[in-house]
């Protein structure tokens, strides 16, 4: 593979920054708000009033969609935070009356208690190791909640009846369209200059395989906990302007109700589009107004057919058909646009100055000393006890069901294991959780290739990088910095002529080697490799063989490698411990493992 190949930057040539679509959102932006401004002086008073409260719900409809679409996290929760700003306002207005101190007041006085209340839902739901199940029925009992602290409230908060009759800031129905247009305009533009930029692939990539972002030093807990708490202000600034525009708020808006149909607008219009839930939430809101005036019994009939039609014929939503037709109508006349990765490049990164390992480190790489671990009464690792040093590749083989996999689980993860220390470059791990292991050096290359499959291999390079070098959270940066070893992985397997072919199409070797690559562009002092050669062809094997021997002594990397493959271990290893029942039986030179007779028994089933 010629290295002439890649496209490569040296550290003083930066390319300029790659914001091609920023243009265009400014002209399509520019061009609604002229729209929104035209657009009362063309309708009628009803079709005004309607669309206002429209638009005030596909601005929280777009915050369901940045967590659910991007993020992945299914909120039925998001009504409780509208709750928040609109009670807020008709509380503050009933029983403080209408001034414009007040109005900020209680527009600052909703975002606090919805940002409270998410903070409290955000702790419960993200902690280390919930599953994504775990915060959509927190978020399903949040807004049962709120509703009966709002029945609760007996006459201060109107009970079942709701507040109404306070006065609100006097603005006409067309004054409060400009101001929930521009503001629903302007959302959506930052939206969509966040989610396409290089942070927002990382919600993607969150959504994706939550799992191998914490393999790769991040921590997607604490990303969680912000965007829902932003999404929770977003969500009391629509409840801020519902009330000050209906004069009206009753529980129903806290509701599970309430929070279901967002849900069903979102994915109506297209989960992961943030165009599609916000046309999508105008046009159905709209349209059940119309319907529930002329079929005022079978309206919702009619919107529950169409959600369920929807769902089984587009799963993904209505604009994904509609920009699928048009890419394919594009592809037809030639006008098809560029993947904007096309630009990216690759750039050799400056050496981290955390993870350098200078020549001749004193110290064991990777120490274990008296190591368990128990599932219950199941004993599957004891008393383990090795060292590995700086250049060196240890092979960890044994059969099937031996703890191999649950070793390096817990030299990655300092919160699995159940007794012993794991020290690396000569720190403890601690009960540090996966994240944070990546920080001290260990870096984890899982046994099936684990990568995010809708991301391009650029941005699953970019995201990788994450944690030493920060993403831009306005833009597509189009660099991408690697550090000699995960360059060095790229150019042998042809990686760097994929960067902008999504993962998902990738060979089942080049997924492994984009992984491996991604774990080395965390510059890690420990490589644990969990069977790299499983379903490669021979050749793909040799590569990464050679490609494997030579990182262990020009990186002086420490590997961890579990294999199957005996003949690629006696090929590749300075080392073989060999692991049965959990325990170590033999720790010593390849020849000495080749020929011992204990461990010809251990796999023929007769050692103990
Ligand atoms: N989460 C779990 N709960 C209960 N038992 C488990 C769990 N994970 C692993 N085990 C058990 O621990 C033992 C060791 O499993 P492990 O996957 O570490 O073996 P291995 O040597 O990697 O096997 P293989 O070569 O097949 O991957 C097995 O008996 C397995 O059933």
């Amino acid at each position: 593979m010629s290295d002439a190949n890649v496209k490569e930057l040296g550290s003083t040539s930066v390319p300029r920054p790659q914001v091609p679509p920023l243009t265009r959102m400014v002209i399509v932006a520019s061009i609604v708000l002229i729209g929104v401004g035209a657009a009362p002086f063309f309708m009628d008073a009803y079709s005004v009033n309607v669309l206002v409260r429209s638009m005030i719900y596909a601005t929280i409809a777009l915050s369901v969609d940045i967590l659910w679409g991007y993020l992945g996290v299914l909120t039925f929760g998001q009504s409780a935070f509208f709750a928040a700003g609109a009670y807020a306002t008709a509380l503050v207005f009933t029983y403080g009356g209408f001034s414009a101190e007040f109005a900020f007041a209680a527009l600052l006085i909703g975002i606090a208690v919805a940002v409270a209340l998410a903070g409290l839902v955000a702790f419960l739901a993200f902690w280390h190791g919930a599953s994504a199940l775990y915060a959509s029925v927190i978020t399903l009992v949040l807004p049962i909640i709120v509703t009966q602290l709002l029945f609760s409230g007996g006459t201060y908060t109107g009970s079942s009846s709701g507040l109404t009759g306070f006065d609100t800031i006097p603005l006409s129905s067309e004054g409060w369209f400009w101001v929930v247009g521009v503001w629903l305009v302007v959302l959506t533009a930052a939206a969509w200059m966040y989610t396409r930029s290089d942070a927002g692939r990382l919600l993607i990539a969150i959504r994706e395989n939550e799992q191998r972002c914490k393999y790769l030093g991040l921590n997607t807990s604490n990303i969680k906990k912000v965007i829902f708490l932003i999404c929770a202000a977003i969500g009391a600034i629509a409840g801020w302007m519902y009330a000050n525009y209906t004069m009206v708020v009753a529980p129903e808006i806290a509701g599970f109700t309430f929070g279901t149909e967002l849900l069903i607008w979102v994915a109506l219009g297209g989960r992961g589009t943030l165009f599609g839930p916000v046309i999508g939430t105008i046009i159905i809101d709209y349209a059940s107004a119309q319907l529930q005036g002329d079929f005022p019994f079978v309206w919702k009939l009619v919107i529950g057919i169409v959600f369920v039609s929807v769902i089984v014929a587009l799963p993904r939503g209505i604009l994904p058909l509609i920009s699928q037709a048009a890419n394919w109508f594009r592809g037809r006349t030639g006008k098809a646009q560029p993947h904007p990765y096309s630009q990216l490049q690759l750039r050799k990164a400056s050496r981290s100055e955390h993870n350098h390992i200078a020549a001749g480190s004193s110290g064991p790489a990777l120490a274990v000393s008296g190591v368990e671990k128990r599932f219950g009464s199941l004993e599957v690792l004891s008393g383990i006890d090795f060292e590995a040093t700086y250049g060196e590749i240890v092979s960890l083989v044994g059969p099937n069901g031996a703890g191999k996999t649950t070793l390096m689980t817990c030299i990655a993860d300092g919160s699995k294991r159940s007794g012993g220390t794991i020290s690396v470059a000569g720190q403890d791990i601690g009960h540090r959780p996966p994240e944070e292991c990546v920080r001290l050096g260990v870096g984890r290359k899982f046994q099936t290739a684990n990568v995010f499959d809708t991301l391009t291999v650029g941005e699953c390079l970019q995201i990788a990088r994450a944690r030493l070098d920060p993403l831009s959270k306005w833009q597509k940066s189009g660099v991408c910095s690697l550090p000699p070893s995960a360059m060095r992985v790229v150019r042998a397997t042809g990686l760097h002529s994929d960067l902008n072919v999504p993962a998902q199409v990738l060979s089942h070797g080049k997924k492994q080697a984009l992984e491996l690559a991604m774990v080395l562009a965390l510059e890690p002092k420990v490589v644990l490799l969990d069977e790299p050669t499983a379903g490669l062809t021979k050749a793909e094997r040799t590569l990464i063989g050679t490609i494997l021997t030579e990182l262990a002594k020009a990186e002086q990397l420490c590997i961890l490698l579990v294999e199957h493959d005996l003949e690629f271990v006696r090929e590749i290893s300075s080392r073989v411990i060999v692991l049965h029942q959990g325990r170590i039986v033999l720790n010593g030179s390849v020849d000495e493992v080749v020929n011992s007779e204990l461990v010809k028994s251990v796999y023929a089933g007769s050692g103990h």
